[in-house]
């Protein structure tokens, strides 16, 4: 079944990741410092540990640039016409069949045409049957505008329940997504959304009545299996972002993989 093999695919990349990091544990172990001082495997472990913030900072870092700092739409649609860039592309979205309110949403933030990823990607995401899929390509090729466009087209407005869960590895990146779902969505006021992270405290016994939730994995899984906010057999799109990152960080990944079975 697709639900397994993602699964099996997910357990064969942490089996992966061990050895890696085990690796690179031996490998800190008996590397002395600059006081000549060896370091012990828990303190490797805490540099590997920070490493891997650093990942995700430096992804939120991009994305901050990105939104606040470039604002050029010529420079995309001259990269997008360009052979040699990630962002070219041949096809429309049109092409793509979306929702008219999402092609209104995609066109008021300036994409004019998928991005390579774009193009490979949102077809197989947006097919019947719905299929499982893991997407990897260089930052700022337009992966997270990718599962957003992905998530709100597959939302039923009329049905006020979580239908699509997405699982950032920061608190600050998953408010960044959010504004991503905010601005694609804009025209499709009815579709709403709520954010899992901390700070965001709700009544136990209360419902949720959002159509997507993003959020970090401790306080999804809280609202999953402790709070029950959310009906995980309900969720028909689950997002897993910046995997390589929730995948090699030792809590997320068992939390990460407690959401999706
Ligand atoms: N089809 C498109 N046309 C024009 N601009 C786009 C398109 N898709 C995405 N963008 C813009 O390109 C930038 C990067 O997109 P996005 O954040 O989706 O990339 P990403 O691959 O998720 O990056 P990261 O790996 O850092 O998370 C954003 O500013 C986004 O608005």
């Amino acid at each position: 079944m697709a639900t397994d093999s993602w699964a099996l695919a997910v357990d064969e990349q942490e089996a992966a990741v061990k050895s890696m990091s085990n690796l690179q544990i031996k490998e800190e172990k008996v590397k002395p410092d600059t006081n000549g001082v060896i370091k012990t495997s828990a303190a490797a472990e805490k540099t590997d540990e920070e490493e891997k913030e650093d990942r995700a900072a430096q992804s939120l870092l991009n994305k901050l640039i990105r939104s606040n700092l470039v604002d050029n739409t010529n420079q995309v649609e001259v990269l997008q016409r360009d052979p040699s860039s990630p962002l070219y592309s041949v096809k429309s979205f049109e092409e793509l069949r979306l929702k008219p309110q999402l092609l209104q949403g995609v066109y008021a933030m300036g994409f004019n045409r998928p991005s390579k990823i774009q193009e490979n990607a949102l077809p197989m995401m947006l097919a019947e049957p719905p299929q499982n899929l893991i997407a990897q390509s260089q930052s700022g090729t337009g992966k997270t505008a990718a599962f957003v466009l992905a998530m709100l087209s597959r939302v039923e407005p009329a049905e006020r329940y979580p239908q699509c869960l997405c699982l950032s590895p920061t608190y600050e990146l998953a408010l960044q997504t959010g504004k991503v779902i905010e601005q694609m969505g804009k025209f499709h006021p009815e579709l709403k959304l709520a954010y899992a992270v901390r700070g965001n405290k709700l009544e136990r016994g209360q419902k949720i009545s959002e159509h997507i939730v993003i959020g970090t994995p401790g306080t999804v899984l809280d609202w999953c299996a402790k709070l029950k906010f959310i009906d995980p057999k309900k969720i028909k799109v689950f997002v897993l972002d910046e995997a390589d990152v929730m995948i090699a960080t030792q809590g997320h990944q068992d939390q990460s993989i407690r959401i999706q079975r």
